[in-house]
């Protein structure tokens, strides 16, 4: 016989310039020093650990417009999307640990250059959908979909060290769970582009069960495209994940977390996950940070296989008396 096994490439990126709160860079070492490697081989996946990207710094990176942090946030992103394409190229599902959710973008970006036509799976409190000119904030962990999307296209001006990037999304191909916290602009983008989205209002009317077969019903209606889930951590209730930096109440349980990638893991599609915005200095205390963290790993770990019911190990031999 044999059992299926997930081949995982997972790339470090400690990056924090798509927002102001200082921590976010140090999620991905967190998440590895509470043993997702190790708990990785334990569900029977081959593990490949490429380490953390080093960014170039730029110390005058002056706003363009509201953009801050530009020149750092496309070269970082033009970096991952190199990584990303590679892991990929060896024929991984690839883990990018954050790092803020700017990354998208690069991982994104480096997904779709090997797997053309991708679905992706936004799971997060927010809709990470603002264009640089609807913007409040100007931070570019707010925007990342607007750089991604065909039909957003023209809304993106000239920024230094962009021009790499080009849209390789479509709107269809979009899915959002978990939305509690959508500023005006996003929200018009939703209705006029018309993209699947379940709020926790739909969470809480439907159910985690239903969300998830919507989900996939919208995602497979033509063909079945790879999955990208890109998981930002505020998604979950901030009793779970408190230890993030734009935290929102009202949010996932853990429960329904770990069903979000169950349901994904099982679907045999997954391709690239993101997991972001583990920030350890949001969090008041270790416990705090402690939950934060078992959480971003228990979503990864049922993203490759680990389900609550117990899996077959068939090596197992019963022990006699
Ligand atoms: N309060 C939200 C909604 N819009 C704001 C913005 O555009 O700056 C915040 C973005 C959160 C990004 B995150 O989802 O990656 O954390
Ligand atoms: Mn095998
Ligand atoms: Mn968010
Ligand atoms: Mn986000």
């Amino acid at each position: 016989h044999h059992h299926h096994h997930h081949c995982v490439g997972i790339i470090g990126a400690p990056f924090s310039k798509g927002q102001q709160r200082d921590g976010v860079q140090r999620g991905a070492d967190l998440i590895r020093a509470a043993g997702l490697v190790q708990k990785l081989i334990g569900e029977g996946c081959v593990v490949k650990d490429y380490g953390n990207l080093t960014f170039e710094e730029f110390p005058n990176d002056e706003p363009v417009g509201r953009l801050k942090t530009p020149r750092a946030v496309g070269r970082a992103n033009e970096l991952l999307a190199g990584a990303v394409q590679k892991v990929k190229s060896h024929g991984n599902t690839c883990v990018m640990l954050g790092g803020d959710h700017s990354l998208a973008i690069g991982s994104i970006f480096g997904h779709a250059a090997s797997r053309h036509d991708l679905s992706v799976l936004w799971v997060d409190a927010h809709a990470d959908i603002n264009t640089p000119s609807s913007t409040s904030t100007g931070n570019i962990h707010g925007q990342p979909l607007s750089f991604l999307i065909h039909e957003l296209h023209s809304k993106i001006p000239i920024i230094p060290n962009f021009s790499w990037l080009k849209p390789c999304v479509a709107a269809k191909d979009v899915v959002y769970i978990g939305l509690r916290d959508v500023d005006p602009g996003e929200h018009y983008i939703l209705k006029d582009l018309g993209i699947k989205a379940f709020s926790m209002t739909e969470v809480d009317r439907l159910g985690i069960a239903k969300v998830m077969e919507q989900t996939c019903d919208h995602m497979f209606s033509k063909v079945k495209k790879p999955i990208h889930l890109s998981f930002d951590i505020d998604a979950l209730d901030p009793s779970v994940s408190p230890a993030t930096g734009t935290p929102r109440a009202g949010g996932l349980t853990y429960r329904e977390g770990i069903y979000i990638t169950e349901h994904i893991c099982q679907t045999g599609l997954l391709s690239a996950v993101d997991m972001v915005e583990v920030n350890p200095k949001q969090g008041k205390t270790e416990g705090e940070i402690k939950s934060t963290v078992n959480a971003a790993v228990d979503l990864l770990l049922g993203c490759f296989g680990r389900v609550r019911g117990g899996s077959h190990d068939p090596d197992y031999k019963m022990p006699n008396p």
